[in-house]
């Protein structure tokens, strides 16, 4: 691979990485010690593991309508497109087999026997305590129940694509890596402002806003609206990492293919402060908190994924999935600083319900402005990514919920995720993990470079 670093010196380098030290906002958590964790043992784990086929096919509707505008821009970039599986291609198991799979999957979750039992003490004593609506069955009583229990318990952060609608489509995400598509100018702009400025919070008493949100976001802005603003300009940043890191220099010629490479310049317009009006190393520093809040999401999960089968039909590969994944587990699980969630929504009064339902309510139109993307690829990983932040809340704020351990609360009988919310959850992660991996990669560029324009007097 090539790189490029035009009018890239050793100040800028450091200029980039001044913020990548030290203590990552509100979190106890070292920026150093997320990148040793991360480039030593997550990364080169989660590679292999995503590489395998439970992780690697995603479902997707990639033609859904936007909901908010029309769409302008289909981008007919080559780089765009997607390609996409035919049934036939891809090693899971069909529709049918996997529901059975899946059935037998939620009974062992749910043990469905003890939640009978329970329910029907519970409406034993009921009846005796007043008149029971004797014309709604115990089933259906029983429904209701986990309804509403479902409900309460588990926000949903995104709007989640219908399974059976038309459109859906199973991706290979190896085929299609998320890297440079040209995907710029007007289109990305207003998906970003939208984000921004209609679906992010705004500090209090700052009516300037927008995606350049500047000054001391402590002192106007409450822990909740920070955390989801950091989240959302991690995610930001990571995509752009990705870009920069694989990305398309044209063929010198004119007439070739080009040639993928990392793209320094390309980094250093994006990250530097000198070019960003100072707010570039803290969008870096962003990326650390995104990961901490998925690396804390899925060590929450542990005793929920360390049941799941994750079943492909081959059992020889699903057996090493699950061995992979309990390895990922066991690092994620043994790492002592993570995010602390309880922090967030405290205090039962209506001010913070209101800010919870905000929030959630601000997330679900994040991941709907993504079918608003006008380059499929983008679309692709911005659906997949927003949907793998979004399980990652829906765990972070469950409470108890999925810990199987806790059987006399009946939540945790309910509590269930998708196997595309956990493709979407790992696959997102990765991502993030590969974009920290991808820092090292700019970081010695920079310090190359820098050796360079020394040894050629440059500065
Ligand atoms: C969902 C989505 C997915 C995309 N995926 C790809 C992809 O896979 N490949 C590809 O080549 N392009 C992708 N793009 C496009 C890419 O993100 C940029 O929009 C594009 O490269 C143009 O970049 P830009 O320098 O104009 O600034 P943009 O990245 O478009 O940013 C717009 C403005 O937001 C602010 N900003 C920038 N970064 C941050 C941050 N981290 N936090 C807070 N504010 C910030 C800046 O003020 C900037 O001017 C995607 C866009 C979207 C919306």
């Amino acid at each position: 691979s090539i790189s490029s670093a035009q009018n890239w010196s050793g100040d800028a380098a450091d200029r980039c990485f001044c913020k990548l030290r030290g203590e990552v906002d509100d979190c106890s958590c070292k920026v150093e010690t997320l990148d040793s964790l991360n480039n030593n043992k997550i990364y080169p784990r989660l590679k292999s593991l995503l590489s395998r086929n439970y992780f690697r096919y995603f479902k997707v509707n990639l033609q859904k309508q936007c909901p908010f505008w029309s769409d302008d821009s289909r981008c007919a970039l080559r780089d765009c497109h997607v390609n996409v599986c035919q049934e036939d291609e891809v090693p899971i198991k069909k529709k049918k087999e996997r529901e059975e799979h899946e059935k037998t999957k939620y009974s062992e979750h749910n043990n469905v026997e003890g939640l009978e039992k329970d329910l029907s003490e519970s409406c034993a004593e009921e009846r005796e305590l007043s008149a029971l609506d004797t014309t709604i069955s115990k089933e259906k009583m029983a429904e209701f129940q986990t309804w509403r229990e479902h409900d309460e318990s588990l926000p949903m952060f995104c709007e989640i694509d219908d399974e059976d609608s038309n459109g859906m489509e199973y991706v290979d995400l190896l085929l299609n890596p998320e890297r440079y598509t040209g995907y710029k100018g007007a289109s990305p702009h207003k998906v970003w402002r939208s984000i921004y400025e209609e679906n992010c919070f705004k500090p209090e008493n700052n009516l300037k806003y927008g995606p350049e949100l500047v000054g001391d976001l402590e002192s106007t802005m409450c822990l909740e609206k920070r955390v989801f603003y950091r989240l959302i300009s991690g995610l930001h940043t990571s995509i752009n990492i990705h870009l920069c890191d694989q990305y398309l220099f044209p063929d010198k010629s004119g007439f070739g293919p080009g040639t993928w490479g990392h793209n320094l310049e390309e980094f250093q317009k994006r990250f530097d402060p000198e070019l960003t009006k100072g707010l570039g190393p803290q969008r870096l520093k962003n990326l650390y908190f995104t990961y901490l809040i998925e690396l804390r999401a899925i060590t929450k999960a542990i005793p929920y994924l360390e049941r799941e089968t994750f079943y492909t039909g081959d059992i020889k590969e699903d057996e090493e999935i699950m061995e992979g994944v309990s390895d990922f587990l066991s690092v994620a699980g043994s790492f002592q600083h993570h995010f602390d969630e309880s922090k967030l929504f405290k205090g039962n009064t209506d001010e913070m319900k209101q800010l919870k339902a905000e929030f959630v309510q601000h997330f679900r139109n994040i991941s709907r402005i993504m079918d608003c993307v006008g380059c499929d690829k983008c679309k692709l990983w911005g659906k997949l990514q927003t949907l793998g932040m979004g399980t990652a809340l829906k765990i972070l704020f469950s409470g108890d919920s999925m810990n199987p351990g806790s059987t006399i609360n009946a939540k945790s009988k309910n509590f269930q995720l998708t196997r595309t919310e956990i493709v979407a959850l790992f696959n997102a992660f990765g991502r993030l993990s590969s974009s920290i991996h991808a820092l090292e990669t700019f970081r010695s560029l920079a310090r190359m470079d820098e050796q360079k324009s020394f040894e050629c007097g440059l500065w």
